[in-house]
């Protein structure tokens, strides 16, 4: 790594944590004597995303998986360290100061199926970051284009959330993210609580999104069947570092991190080769 030069290095880097830490304040401690009490939730993370990379955020409820994925998003600031995307500094701002970022990476949040407003048909639901971005271009195309994407049948862009089903309620989810055209999906627990099949639909639409437009796929789960399916690489978080970091088959067939062993011993049959 020490002969790289800076531009090969950086070249298919396309976004990236940088030694990025997140405290919260503890609440109520505003009146204890001696000052305010910190818990920091995330610690000195460094996770490059190549552009077109498909990687898991893995760890035990609490690890931090979300709170890296809002700090990614600008969503949430960071306390140390930085985050940047094409080389530049991503700081949480107005929509007019990260217009730039957010057609390039888009949150499929989770349950993203309560996240719809239920007044709205979709079709709008969908236009919405495409009218908020201002993003030129004919959003009609853009819309019905997300919605085939996906899997929807064009006749749906006229009904509103309650008179679809959960899978395809969570499919109009991932359509308005992807409307924008992101060279990144950060997804959390996009198939947690729904049924074998439709966890299956959805997969397939993000692994045909990675395969067909080269998006890059940062999924967050709990679902270690599924990060077989579509990632590459595993990061393993635990108490707010990086347990571990990998290609996913060596890190699950060889775990070293007893993180990582856990996780794996809660799924006694992943299909992963010896
Ligand atoms: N707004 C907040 N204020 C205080 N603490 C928070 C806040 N958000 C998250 N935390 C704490 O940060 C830690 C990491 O939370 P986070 O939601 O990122 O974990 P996670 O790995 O995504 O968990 P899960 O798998 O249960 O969703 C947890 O201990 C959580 O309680």
């Amino acid at each position: 790594m020490g002969t790289m030069t800076t531009t090969e290095s950086q070249s298919s880097v396309f976004a990236q944590l940088d030694q990025v830490s997140r405290r919260y304040r503890i609440p109520g401690s505003l009146f204890r004597r001696g000052g305010e009490r910190w818990r920091t939730v995330l610690h000195d993370i460094s996770m490059p995303i190549d552009a077109g990379a498909t990687i898991a955020l893995v760890g035990s409820s609490g690890a931090g998986k979300t709170t890296v994925a809002r700090c990614l998003l600008a969503l949430d600031p960071v306390d140390e360290g930085s985050v940047s995307c094409q080389g530049r500094p991503v700081l949480p701002g107005s929509v007019r100061q990260l217009r730039w970022f957010r057609q390039l990476v888009q949150y499929v949040p989770q349950d993203p199926a309560s996240s719809l407003d239920p007044r709205r048909p979709v079709r709008q639901l969908v236009a919405e970051p495409l009218r908020r971005l201002g993003v030129d271009g004919n959003h009609a195309e853009l819309v019905a284009d997300a919605l085939e994407q996906v899997g929807l049948d064009p006749a749906l862009a006229a009904r509103r959330p309650g008179e679809i089903s959960g899978g395809q309620a969570q499919r109009v989810a991932i359509a308005r993210a992807i409307v924008t055209r992101p060279r990144l999906l950060i997804a959390d627990e996009p198939v947690s609580g729904l049924d074998l099949p439709l966890r299956r639909q959805i997969l397939e639409v993000l692994a045909r999104l990675h395969a067909e437009q080269g998006t890059a796929l940062l999924l967050v789960s709990h679902d270690l069947a599924a990060v077989v399916h579509l990632c590459q690489r595993v990061i393993v978080l635990d108490q707010g570092r990086i347990a571990e970091a990998g290609p996913t088959t060596q890190l699950f067939s060889q775990p070293e991190h007893p993180a990582t062993r856990r996780l794996l011993a809660a799924v006694p049959r992943l299909p992963v080769p010896a």
